[in-house]
């Protein structure tokens, strides 16, 4: 915290300008629980941000500035950092363009510069659209990937946590076709000891308590329905077993989440995105929250995207943008007490 306040300042990024992260962000302000759990530090539009601030709640409690380099130190109620310009209809076009994902990943690049400088105490963001970065000209896949190459960060991965579940991916956005090839056991044991890591540092689980997931229809069902379980994910779980980590499968994907979900597991790690993120959002789509792990920096982040199919209509629930900023104000302040300890 940098400020005379005991609330940590987070920068919490506007997302894709069309989707609904304007709104969530004006609803989520409006509660008077997270408004008061930090000092929030906008980093958006103006114009596209006042269309979603419809009972001008909000806006008027944020100082306005356009320099980056502004003393945050001195305003406890908030800020807006206006970094684009944007016609303000681009917000009802129900898709990202050019401009629109360059102002998208121009709030990303700003939060992380002032994340690593320490003017923020931690970065929360909104949605955007993996196309609109790439309309951009960006050759990131999403946030995770383009926020752990600005921090020069080779171990990460992306976590998807909530109360009752956690789940941690050994590969993220690729196609489905090329996980089998990019798995490892190297790659496993990476995944497991980061995840424990941020277990204890971030989250406060002394002994966490470790679940694998396999990759095949029945963990492959020795070996009838394929051999990654014997090959590539046994052995890094043995390693760890051998190092003391509480750790335990591969399970059979389709019964270990249920498990986890009752209490035997504190996270589950999972061998791609859908096999982790279904059962994780049929449990938590609303107060599930997708944080970055391994980072020098706290980055957290909604579960959902930019559902442009009720953006700018009013239906948008700001529930996973509350939880994402609890997160990071939470880790904040842990951070603050206890220095850096996601030494991975
Ligand atoms: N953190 C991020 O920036 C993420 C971005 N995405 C991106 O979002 C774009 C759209 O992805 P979709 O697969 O359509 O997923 P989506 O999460 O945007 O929408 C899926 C469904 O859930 C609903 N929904 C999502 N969030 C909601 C909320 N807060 N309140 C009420 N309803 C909500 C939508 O209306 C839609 O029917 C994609 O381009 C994807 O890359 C997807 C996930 C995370
Ligand atoms: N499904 C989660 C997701 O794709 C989020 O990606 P990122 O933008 O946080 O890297």
């Amino acid at each position: 915290m940098n400020t005379q306040s005991d609330r940590p300042v987070l920068g919490i990024t506007m997302g894709d300008p069309a989707g609904i992260g304007p709104e969530i962000i004006i609803k989520s302000l409006a509660d008077p629980e997270i408004l008061n759990s930090c000092i929030p530090v906008v980093l958006g539009d103006i114009e596209i941000l006042k269309k979603a601030d419809v009972d001008s709640e909000i806006l008027p409690k944020l100082a306005i500035t356009d320099e980056l380099n502004c003393d945050l130190s001195n305003f406890p109620k908030g800020f807006l950092m206006c970094l684009s310009n944007l016609n303000p209809d681009v917000a009802k076009l129900g898709h990202p363009t050019v401009e629109t994902g360059s102002a998208m990943e121009t709030y990303i690049n700003a939060g992380v510069d002032l994340a690593l400088s320490g003017a923020i105490d931690a970065l929360v963001t909104g949605p955007i659209t993996k196309t609109g970065l790439k309309l951009a000209g960006s050759s990131f896949h999403g946030h995770t990937e383009l926020i752990a190459h600005k921090t020069g960060t080779d171990n990460f991965a992306m976590m998807m946590a909530g109360p009752r579940l956690k789940v941690v991916l050994t590969t993220i956005h690729i196609p489905l076709s090329q996980v089998p090839e990019r798995l490892s056991s190297q790659e496993i044991t990476r995944i497991i000891n980061l995840t424990r890591n941020t277990l204890i540092t971030r989250f406060g689980i002394k002994s966490p308590r470790l679940a694998v997931a396999g990759l095949n229809p029945h963990a492959g069902e020795q070996g009838m329905f394929g051999n990654e379980e014997a090959d590539i994910i046994l052995p890094a779980i043995i390693e760890a077993q051998e190092k003391g980590v509480d750790i335990r499968g591969p399970y059979p994907p389709d019964t270990v989440f249920f498990q986890a979900v009752e209490g035997q597991f504190d996270a589950v790690i999972c061998m791609y995105h859908d096999q982790g993120l279904i059962p994780f959002k049929l449990v938590h789509f609303r107060d599930g929250v997708n944080t970055t792990i391994g980072l020098p920096i706290i980055r957290t982040s909604v579960d959902h995207g930019t559902a442009y199919d009720i953006a700018w209509t009013g239906k948008a629930d700001p529930s996973s943008m509350k939880e994402a900023i609890k997160m990071a104000a939470g880790q904040a302040i842990n951070q603050k007490k206890h220095g850096n300890s996601n030494a991975n």
